[in-house]
Formats: C-alpha cells, structure tokens, sequence
C-alpha cells in the first residue's frame, strides 16, 4: 500500500504508468521481477543471478592451477609464446580463462611488487602510447623507434595495438599483417594487434592487463599505438605513462583536424615526414603546433609538452625522439608523477571493470533485453525521456 501511494504521488508518475505501472498495479511482496507489458515472468530474481554468476565466473581456480602455474613460469622466464598465451588468456569471456587470467595477473603483480621493492624503478615498464591519424606514419616510426631501442639501447620492446575501428567492425584501419614486419622479426620485441572482435571497453581493457603481462615478461618499454579517432586516446592515456602525438607535415589544415582534448594530453608531438620535399612543411607545422601550445595548460608541472620532427630515413632524428622519451620518463620518475599516475590510472581501471561488468548483467538480464527495442523506440519517436526509459529499466532490473 505505502508502495503505491508513493508511486501516485510521484510527478511522474501519471507519465510512467505504462512502464512502470507494475510497482503500482502488480505490487508483489515477493522478490520477483515485475512484468512490464508484453514482457513474460520469468525466473525470480536472486536465481537469475545465481545463473548468471554460475555462467560468468569460475571460483574454483586455484594458485596451483596447471596453466596458471605453467605460463607463470614460461613468462617470469621471459617467453615470447608464453607472453601471447597469457594475453589471451586474459581477454578471454570464458569464466575458467577469466578465473585463471586473474589468478596469473595477481602472480605477475606479486612479482611485480617484490621486483620494484628490490629494483626500484628500474623494474617497471616504460608505457608509451603512439596516437595519429591513418597514415600519419605510425607503423613506419614504431618500427624505426624499436629498432632504436632494441639495437642501440638494449631494450626489450611490447608493441601493443588498439583499432577502434577494428573493435566496433571487426574490419581493421591498423590490422594489416604486412604491418611493422621488421619489428616483428626482432627476437627483443613482441608485437601484438588489436584483437578484432568485442568493444571498445573490451579490447582497452585486455590492453591494459596486457601491459601488465609485458612488464611481468621483463619487457622494457610498451608502446601501446592507437589511430586518432574517438576516445581511444583517452583509454590508451589511462595505461600509458606517456603520451605521443604525430602528426604529418600537411601544415595549415592539419591544426584544426587535430582535437585541442587529444593534443592536451599528449607530452611529446612528433611531426613525421620530416625529409625530402616534406621538410618545409613539417618544419611550419613543427612551428604551428609549438605557437599553438603555449595557449595549453601543461599535463604537468614537471614537464612541457615539445614538438619535435622525425623522419624514418634519418635514424639521428628516431634516436632524439627516443632520448625525448627517456628524459619525460627520468623526470616523472623524480617528481613522483609516475607513481602518482599509475595508482590513480589502476583505480581508473577498477572503476571501469566495474562499469562494464554490471553493465553485461544489466544488458544481458532477459527481461531488459527484452524491454530495450520498445524503449528505444520510444525514445526515438518523442514519447518518454532517456531518464524515464533509464528508470523504467532499473526499476524493472531491480523489481521495484
Ligand atoms: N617520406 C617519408 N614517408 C614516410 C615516413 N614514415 C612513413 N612514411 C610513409 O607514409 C605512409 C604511411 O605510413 P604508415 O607507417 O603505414 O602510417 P600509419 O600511420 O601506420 O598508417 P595506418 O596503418 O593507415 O594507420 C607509407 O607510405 C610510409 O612509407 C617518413 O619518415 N618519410
């Protein structure tokens, strides 16, 4: 009864009868789901998620698991196999693999912790994320800067890719194989492409527990490469430690194609191109693009964001973007930035698991599975707000 004089009473009430007339009409004392018109009862709602916990999580894995225990120890010893076997273990749905990839991500960061308590800083991955347009050169200028890194400068190097594109569509702006083939043939880099299935959400976070397995495999620095479209960047921007722009030398137009929220966050810009008939404009985009920053706040206190120029014909100008990179990381690591950044970025990343997981038990419930066509057509055509559409949702989701 107080239920339903309380739903009377509500303003809204008179426009949400239709969908959530049921908290009115068919007031049930019992933990069940309310139907709303056209929707079938179904099972009560503590068993839905009793069967939705039974399909999404797997709690019987344990620290001496077999595959757990193998890749833990194939991966500490620096195995390139065992490094891709454990990315897909992570990315996988499949309640057991998740169980066991969260099982070998608690080892890996264990390990991680005792490395950095004897090491210091030395321990930990460079992360480095690579952001342009199609064709700005990206795969041509990771590819100089690992041969830089890995040949001059001794390092191990993770190449990792994220294709929004290829994750909305299944079809692939970066996915090419011929992509970086020298790279992929160094036997001190690793190379993996963004997986073409799932969102956005999805593939950033593999990404990001990827990036945790590399600096588990011994890996020195990970350049996490993106296209310049849509909030990849922002997603790569919260794993990476650095972030880094290029741009190609098409002075003038180039400035307004480049979003102002991409370019404040990027620490380090790189026109590419920059030989041959190309030097005179990547030289004025160069001059552009430093005008242009100083009306932008700097990311830090400790660090001004540079404009450099590169060309991959001229491995003097790779080997100075890469000392670049090595001064922001020295000096984020004497700030305490970097330390500051990754904590903050791992709650981030807690919040976004989060998100997404509540997110697949809201979407995947049957009864608004089954609600959300008429709602959004509703929407569509005028007839009730996104707010009333949400409330009716959760009210439905929750039986209230
Ligand atoms: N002259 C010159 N050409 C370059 C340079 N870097 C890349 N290119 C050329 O630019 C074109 C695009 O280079 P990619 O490395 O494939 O560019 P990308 O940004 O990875 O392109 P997507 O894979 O489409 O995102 C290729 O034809 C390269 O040969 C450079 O430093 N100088």
């Amino acid at each position: 009864m107080v239920v339903r004089a309380l739903v009377r009473a509500h303003p809204l009430s008179r426009i949400s009868c239709r969908y959530s007339s049921l908290a009115a009409s068919s007031f049930n004392p019992k933990p069940y789901i309310p139907s709303v018109s056209g929707v079938q009862k179904s099972l009560p709602f503590d068993n839905l998620l009793e069967q939705y916990s039974r399909v999404h999580w797997d709690d019987t894995v344990t620290y001496d698991d077999p595959t757990v225990q193998r890749l833990f120890k194939n991966l500490m010893s620096g195995s390139r196999a065992a490094l891709a076997s454990a990315i897909t273990l992570v990315e996988s749905r499949h309640p057991t693999k998740r169980a066991q990839g969260n099982m070998l991500l608690k080892m890996v960061l264990d390990e991680e912790r005792e490395k950095y308590k004897k090491y210091g800083r030395d321990s930990m991955i460079f992360r480095v994320g690579i952001s342009g347009s199609p064709g700005v050169g990206k795969s041509s200028f990771i590819e100089a800067l690992g041969a830089e890194l890995t040949e001059n400068r001794g390092k191990k190097v993770a190449v990792l890719t994220i294709d929004p594109t290829s994750a909305m569509t299944g079809g692939s702006v970066l996915g090419d194989l011929t992509r970086m083939q020298e790279l992929s043939r160094n036997p001190r880099a690793y190379i993996r492409q963004s997986p073409t299935s799932g969102s956005l959400g999805g593939v950033t976070r593999g990404i990001h527990e990827a990036v945790i397995l590399c600096e588990g495999a011994g890996y020195d620095i990970v350049i996490i490469e993106t296209v310049g479209v849509g909030q990849s960047e922002t997603s790569v921007s919260d794993m990476c430690d650095m972030m880094c722009l290029l741009l190609s030398p098409a002075h003038g137009d180039e400035l307004q194609g480049v979003k102002r929220g991409i370019m404040e966050m990027s620490d380090l810009l790189v026109v590419t191109k920059d030989d041959g008939d190309l030097q005179a404009k990547a030289k004025m985009t160069q001059a552009e693009y430093i005008s242009a920053l100083k009306f932008m706040r700097p990311r830090l206190d400790v660090w001004s964001p540079k404009v450099m120029r590169s060309s991959i014909m001229n491995k003097e100008s790779v080997s100075a973007v890469c000392t670049s990179l090595y001064e922001f990381w020295d000096t984020i690591g004497e700030s305490g930035d970097l330390e500051r950044r990754r904590q903050d970025q791992m709650k981030k990343w807690m919040w976004n698991h989060v998100k997404d997981e509540i997110m697949a038990v809201f979407q995947k419930h049957p009864k608004i599975a089954h609600l959300v066509p008429k709602l959004e057509k509703d929407i569509s055509s005028g007839k009730i707000t996104p707010g009333l559409a949400a409330e009716t949702m959760i009210r439905t989701f929750f039986g209230v």
